[in-house]
């Protein structure tokens, strides 16, 4: 056992890690203590352990129960915590034995996001989801009461009371289910009203703590909460800015992803990840100098596939001032796509070729059209040419010429408002193929 000095300030826990042998899915220890940081407790201490399989009445076998027990009475800590998804049963034997609050792996990060929630969706979707956790321990509180009244004098106080919290919690539910539904309708309005505009979203996804919120502000030069704590953003910052070389465009910073997310907690940020599964492009942001990068980044390649994400993705090695003797660099795929981009969003050390990758990600697609060239229009022509979008170019008896040219929006917007011009003055025909 590990004993730690005891800061001031938050609860006092206990930390319990187990590993299972025949499981292996096993939850990663510095991960935990680093959700209890983001819980605010003060870490106790650390106990740890492995076993075959859980045990069914209390997860950890009774030799752990009991140098749990010890550990809380001994340092007074006020809550345990397992990095297990633990029953409802198993959490209440706990409890019962230990004399102090205990609380699972989704109990933990629930309460994470609880604190953490910002906006009034982010606010009700927390809400829920803990709803949500809690009914089911209140269903099964219940039956184990049930069980020991027995059959006779069901109908005492008691009941009427769990009843009535029952019912009340299900109005509950049902009505912040409404207002989730209303809010994600507007935010879909705002969506449709963006890709109207034809402004495209950029979403920051990745594992959390991976510097998302940093690189956010980065490039927006918003100050967006960064902090070494997990999910320290929890709703999706929208942001409209103008980025050089490509105009203007929505970024979105979002909640970060851990393995193992309870699945109600997914369900109930469903809405964050349509916004991300909605993109024109993701930047997934990487921690390049943690032990478990491979491991981080598969879990959420595998998030994304479930939200049904289809944007292109640029990854963005970040934290590259941790590794030794790095550069900052672009890697291109096969068909000269930028594929990564390794950098710096702290130190701001390989932005640049981050601009530069995704300007390649996002630019427009080409147009193939054919122009009228008058013969006033020699100086837009002559541009045409230093751009090297000419294709073709037929003279006509006027002195002027039929231009065929293969050219991205923005570059052609640029060309005609030096001279003046709009599209229709020149554009004859347009084949978008
Ligand atoms: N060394 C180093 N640390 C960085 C860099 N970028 C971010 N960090 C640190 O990593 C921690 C997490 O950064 P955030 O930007 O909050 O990470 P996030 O991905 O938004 O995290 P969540 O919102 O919790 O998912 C902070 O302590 C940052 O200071 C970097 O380039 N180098
Ligand atoms: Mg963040």
């Amino acid at each position: 056992m590990e004993y730690f000095e005891r800061p001031s300030g938050g609860e006092g826990a206990v930390l319990v890690h187990l590993s299972l042998r025949q499981h292996g899915q096993d939850e990663d220890l510095d991960e935990f203590q680093l959700l209890a940081k983001s819980a605010d407790v003060s870490v106790l201490s650390v106990i740890t352990g492995s076993r075959q399989r859980p045990d069914p009445k209390f997860y950890a076998g009774t030799g752990k129960v009991e140098e749990i027990a010890q550990a809380v009475k001994q340092l007074n800590a006020e809550v345990v915590l397992f990095n297990h998804a633990l029953t409802p049963a198993q959490e209440r034997n706990l409890e019962r034995v230990l004399q102090c609050r205990v609380l699972d792996r989704t109990g933990l990060i629930l309460d994470i996001f609880a604190q953490r929630a910002r906006t009034h969706e982010g606010k009700l979707q927390v809400e829920l989801a803990q709803l949500d956790h809690l009914s089911s321990r209140l269903v099964r509180g219940w039956t184990h009461l049930e069980r020991q009244k027995g059959g006779i004098g069901l109908r005492g106080p008691g009941e009427t009371q769990l009843e009535t919290d029952r019912r009340l919690l299900r109005l509950r539910i049902k009505a912040l289910k409404e207002r989730l539904d209303k809010v994600r309708q507007t935010r879909a309005q705002g969506r449709a009203a963006r890709q109207k505009a034809g402004v495209p979203t950029i979403s920051l996804v990745g594992y959390t703590n991976a510097g998302k919120s940093t690189l956010f502000n980065r490039l927006s030069g918003a100050d967006a909460y960064a902090a070494d704590l997990l999910f320290a953003t929890l709703d999706p910052t929208l942001r409209r800015i103008d980025l050089e070389g490509i105009g203007p465009v929505v970024l979105a910073d979002t909640v970060g992803f851990v393995r193992h997310l309870p699945h109600q907690l997914v369900d109930a940020f469903r809405a964050t990840l349509e916004e991300t599964a909605q993109a024109d492009l993701l930047l997934h942001i990487v921690d390049a100098a943690s032990p478990d990068r491979q491991l981080h980044l598969d879990s959420v390649e595998t998030v994304l596939a479930e939200v049904g994400a289809t944007a292109p993705v640029l990854l963005v090695y970040n934290k590259l001032d941790a590794l030794p003797d790095q550069a900052p660099r672009i890697d291109y795929d096969d068909d000269g796509r930028p594929h990564a981009v390794w950098l710096s969003a702290r130190d701001g050390v390989g932005v640049d070729a981050l601009l530069q990758a995704m300007q390649a990600c996002v630019s427009s697609p080409w147009e193939q059209l054919v122009l009228a060239m008058t013969p006033h229009l020699g100086r837009l022509r002559a541009r045409f040419y230093e751009l090297g979008v000419v294709e073709s170019e037929l003279p006509n008896d006027c002195g002027g010429s039929r231009l065929s040219v293969r050219i991205q929006a923005p570059d052609l917007a640029q060309c005609l408002a030096r001279e003046g011009l709009v599209r229709a003055d020149v554009v004859l025909e347009n084949d978008l193929s």
